[in-house]
């Protein structure tokens, strides 16, 4: 019989803090000596993700939707099987935390909000479910922690951080109308699939970085109840 570990998911629009979440996290949980991984998605760094980057660079066209909810689900979907077999499927298995930065949660949010018929939609996330979880064989995540940042604040973080490392914004980040359908996409789903929400921002401003992670620490907490 397998010791599965457990799969965490950090989840979020754009620029809302997750990998600054998922990095405070990470260091908390090797502090408290549990054996965890952390990973991201989209996995920038490995060959498994040119499609993704092909899409959110614009090479099929300059609007998110001129790539299908299902077409380009599928492209990010592959990026994730391949992390899976390659970095973390052994030490799932084996019992650790995975702390994972994006994940299915995020295809549910991005690619579903481009079918706007509410029938088309559920039928998309249906597909989805299937396919990443049972065709593909992907974990089912243990927890998913939302982080939910007001778009506009969001959207401040990202244009500050463009800035300062002077990076490109991608096809979706250059679309603040998508973004915050995406927004309430995150506020119908957290409550479909029972998501935790945290609070990232208050009166027009995030909140401040430590107390987003008391609040994301308080959350997984439970889970880790018999873990080492
Ligand atoms: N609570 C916060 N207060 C102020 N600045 C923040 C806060 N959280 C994150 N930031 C800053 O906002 C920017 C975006 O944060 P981060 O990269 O963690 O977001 P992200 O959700 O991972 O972004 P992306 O969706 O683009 O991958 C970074 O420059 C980060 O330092
Ligand atoms: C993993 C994943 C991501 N997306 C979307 C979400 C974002 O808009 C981009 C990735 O950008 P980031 O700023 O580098 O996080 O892609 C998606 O639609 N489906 C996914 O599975």
């Amino acid at each position: 019989m397998e010791k599965k570990g457990k799969l965490i998911i950090i989840e979020a629009g754009d620029g809302s803090g997750k990998a600054t979440q998922t990095k405070a996290l990470y260091e908390h949980l090797c502090r408290e000596g549990y054996r965890v991984h952390r990973v991201e998605f989209p996995d920038y760094a490995a060959d498994s993700s040119m499609l993704v980057r092909m899409y959110l660079r614009g090479d099929f066209g300059g609007h998110a939707e001129d790539v299908n909810a299902y077409a380009a689900s599928t492209f990010f979907a592959v990026d994730r099987y391949a992390s899976y077999r390659m970095k973390w499927k052994k030490a799932y298995e084996a019992g650790a935390i995975i702390l994972a930065d994006r994940y299915t949660t995020s295809n549910m949010v991005h690619q579903a909000v481009k079918l706007t018929d509410r029938e088309e939609r559920e039928s998309f996330l249906d597909w989805l479910w299937d396919f990443e979880f049972n065709k593909l064989g992907l974990p089912v995540p243990d927890k998913v922690v939302f982080l939910d940042m007001d778009p506009e604040v969001a959207d401040q973080l990202i244009a500050a951080r463009a800035a300062a490392q002077a990076q490109e914004r991608d096809i979706h980040e250059r679309d603040k109308e998508y973004l915050h359908r995406c927004h309430a996409a995150y506020e119908e789903l957290a409550k479909k699939y029972g998501w935790t929400r945290v609070a990232c921002s208050e009166h027009g401003e995030p909140r401040a970085i430590e107390a987003i992670h008391a609040d994301v620490y308080a959350a997984i907490m439970s889970l880790l109840e018999g873990m080492e």
